[in-house]
C-alpha cells in the first residue's frame, strides 16, 4: 500500500480493535490522600506500582491482540516539543483565577524551566507548593505547602471519557466534573498538534454543553446511543446530536435517561457491546431503561418517545431485536458486580472482551452465551471506579463486515 495518512476511524464498539488510547497511571495517582479522593473522584487510595503492573497487563493482552497501544504521556510529551503548542499548554493551566497574578508570574517561570518531559509530567501530575521553586505575594503566602498550584489528573486513567472517536472524526468533550475538566486540554493538545493526528476534524469541543465519552455507544454506524445523567446533560444530549447530524457521521441518537448516582456516572457502567446485536447490562435497568430518539429532520433534530431502550436500540439500527447477555444474577450479586465494572468491558472483536476477573459471575455468564473474555486484574485500578472500556479510547476499528 502506498504510503497513506494513517485513517482513524471507529464506526462501533465491537469491529476489531487496531489502535487505541491509554494512559499508563503514575506519579498524578500518588497525589490522592483520604482527604482528597472524593473530590477527586476516587473511592480508595491505590497502590501505584501495583496500579502501574495492572496496566501494563492490560495493555499487553490488548497488544497479544494485535492491537496497537498509544499512551497519552508519549503523545502529550511530542505535542509539547513543538513551540506553540507548548505555549497553549502553558497559556491553559495558568488560565485559572485562584492563583492570582504573583503566583501564576511563579508557576510560569517554573513551567518554563522544564524540558517537554519534565512539561508533560507536570500537567498530568499536577504541582505542589512546596515543589514551585519559588514564589512571592498573598497567594503563594497563604497556600499549605501540600496544596496544589496546578491540580493533579489523576482520572486522565479514563481515556474514554475525555475523547471520542464517531467515524472519522475525534469528539474532544466536555468534561462536567471539576476534578476532570483540564483533561480535555491536554487530549485536545495532541490531536490538533501531533503530527501522527494532521488533518484530523473534530466534531465536539470541550467549550461545549457537557458530554462524556463514557455516555457514549456507537450501537451500528450511524447509531450513536448516549447516557443524560450525572456528567452528559441534555443540552449535551442534543449538541452532539446537531454535531453529528451535521457532519452526516449518524442518522440517529438515543438518549438514555441514567440514574444520577456515582454507581451509574456514565452509561457504560450499566452496558456496553460484546456482539453486533448484543449486549451485557445490569440486570436492574434492563426493563426499565427507556430512549428519547432523536433524528434529522431537514436539518433539524427531532425527538419522539420515551420508548423501552432495547427496542428503541433495534429499530434504529435496522434488527430485529438486540441480544441481552442475560447476566441473571441474584440482585446483590449483580449489584456488586456492577459497581466493579462488571458491565463495562471492552470489545476488541465480536464475541471477544476484555474485562476485570473479579467479576467472576458476569465474566461466567458471558462465557456461557458464547463471549471470549480475556481477564485482567484491577484491584487498584478499579478503586477510580473505572474499568476496561473506560480505560481506553479506540481510535481505530475495523467497519463490520
Ligand atoms: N466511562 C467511565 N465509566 N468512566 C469512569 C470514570 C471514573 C472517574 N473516577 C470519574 O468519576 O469520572
Amino acid at each position: 500500500m502506498a504510503d497513506t495518512e494513517i485513517t482513524h476511524q471507529v464506526s462501533s464498539e465491537v469491529g476489531r480493535l487496531r489502535t487505541v488510547l491509554l494512559h499508563r497511571p503514575g506519579p498524578e495517582l500518588k497525589r490522592l490522600t483520604p482527604r482528597n479522593n472524593d473530590s477527586l473522584l476516587f473511592d480508595g487510595i491505590p497502590w501505584v506500582d501495583r496500579a502501574q503492573e495492572e496496566h501494563d497487563a492490560f495493555a499487553e493482552a490488548l497488544r497479544t491482540h494485535g492491537v496497537e497501544v498509544l499512551y497519552v504521556g508519549e503523545l502529550l510529551r511530542e505535542t509539547l516539543a513543538v513551540p506553540h503548542a507548548r505555549k497553549s499548554a502553558v497559556d491553559s493551566v495558568l488560565d485559572d483565577r485562584r492563583l492570582g497574578d504573583s503566583l501564576r508570574a511563579a508557576a510560569h517561570t517554573h513551567l518554563d524551566d522544564l524540558d517537554a518531559e519534565q512539561l508533560a509530567t507536570t500537567l498530568i501530575a499536577g504541582l505542589s507548593h512546596e515543589e514551585l521553586r519559588g514564589g512571592d505575594g498573598l497567594v503563594y503566602t497563604m497556600l499549605d505547602q501540600h496544596d496544589f498550584v496546578i491540580d493533579p489528573l489523576p482520572n486522565l486513567l479514563f481515556t474514554r471519557d475525555s475523547s471520542v472517536w464517531i467515524g472519522d472524526r475525534v469528539a474532544v468533550t466536555s468534561l462536567a466534573m471539576d476534578a476532570r475538566r483540564r483533561e480535555t486540554t491536554l487530549t485536545d493538545l495532541i490531536y490538533t498538534h501531533h503530527p501522527r493526528f494532521a488533518g484530523t476534524r473534530k466534531v465536539y469541543e470541550p467549550s461545549l454543553e457537557h458530554v462524556e465519552g463514557g455516555d457514549v455507544l456507537l450501537l451500528a454506524p450511524g447509531v450513536v446511543a448516549v447516557g443524560v445523567g450525572e456528567r452528559t446533560t441534555p443540552s449535551g444530549a442534543e449538541r452532539l446530536a446537531r454535531r453529528i447530524f451535521d457532519a452526516g457521521l449518524a442518522h440517529t441518537l438515543l438518549a438514555v435517561p441514567i440514574a444520577q448516582e456515582r454507581a451509574t456516572m456514565h452509561l457504560d457502567t450499566v452496558c456496553t457491546m460484546v456482539d453486533v446485536d448484543a449486549m451485557v447490562m445490569y440486570p436492574k435497568v434492563a426493563d426499565t431503561l427507556v430512549a428519547y430518539t432523536v433524528t434529522s429532520q431537514d436539518g433539524q433534530p427531532v425527538v419522539a418517545g420515551p420508548s423501552p431502550f432495547l427496542s428503541a436500540a433495534a429499530k434504529a439500527m435496522g434488527i430485529d431485536a438486540v441480544r441481552l447477555i442475560d447476566t441473571g444474577l441474584d440482585p446483590v450479586t449483580a449489584e456488586r458486580e456492577q459497581w466493579d465494572d462488571g458491565n463495562n468491558t471492552l470489545a476488541i472483536a465480536p464475541r471477544l472482551c476484555v474485562a476485570y476477573e473479579r467479576n467472576t459471575e458476569t465474566n461466567r455468564r458471558l462465557s456461557q452465551a458464547g463471549i471470549e473474555v480475556i481477564e485482567i486484574a484491577g484491584s487498584e485500578l478499579g478503586s477510580g471506579r473505572g474499568g476496561p472500556r473506560c480505560m481506553s479510547c479506540p481510535i481505530v476499528r475495523e467497519d463490520l463486515g
